[in-house]
């Protein structure tokens, strides 16, 4: 696979942007796991970028926190990150981009594509639950309790603006167009 300069740059803003969206990030008392804006950056990443750049933008992501960058929820970085309690999430995003991207791609129906970013966040849920229960020992309807059911509306409504402003973003400008 050989990208072209225009898309590696693609690539890293679009990395960059994810990281700094982490950043909006709410601590919560009654669980470990943060409220932040991950999801929607995600998102608005597949549904911009599409399946292929998507997925290697948050591979980006994913390695600047793993070699220490601050760029984990709270400015948090390192493997202890992606292999510890809230990882499943994040290992997760590659898949959800691409399914974001690929629902985007395929097919110009609004529920088509409002389906492909219910299944993109269903997928990092499904991650992030099973790790941080393997990790943290709890059972998996407690995980659920800490990392599915506090998020589940507030992450609705994220993936309803980010499908506004990723679309209305895609059609305006075509960053996967070639020169
Ligand atoms: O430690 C990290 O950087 C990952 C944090 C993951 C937070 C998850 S993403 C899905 C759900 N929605 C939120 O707002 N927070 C959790």
């Amino acid at each position: 696979m050989k990208l072209s300069t225009k898309e590696l740059i693609l690539c890293a803003l679009f990395a960059a942007i994810i990281a700094i969206l982490a950043q909006i990030s709410i601590p919560l008392p009654f669980t470990t796991v943060p409220l932040t804006m991950l999801i929607f950056a995600v998102a608005v990443t597949g549904l911009i970028l599409g399946p292929k750049l998507g997925a290697i933008s948050v591979l980006i992501y994913l390695l600047l926190g793993g070699i220490g960058l601050p760029v984990f929820a709270q400015f948090s970085a390192g493997t202890g990150v992606l292999f510890g309690p809230t990882g499943g999430y994040l290992l997760g995003l590659p898949l959800m981009v691409y399914i974001v991207g690929f629902g985007k791609d395929k097919s110009s129906s609004p529920i088509i594509i409002f389906l492909s970013l219910i299944i993109g966040l269903i997928s990092v849920y499904i991650t992030g639950t099973l790790m941080f229960a393997a990790i943290t020992g709890n059972t998996i309807y407690q995980s659920i309790l800490y990392c599915v059911a506090p998020f589940a509306f507030v992450d609705l409504i994220k993936l309803i603006l980010a499908y506004i402003i990723g679309l209305s973003v895609s059609k305006r400008v075509s960053f996967t167009a070639t020169f």
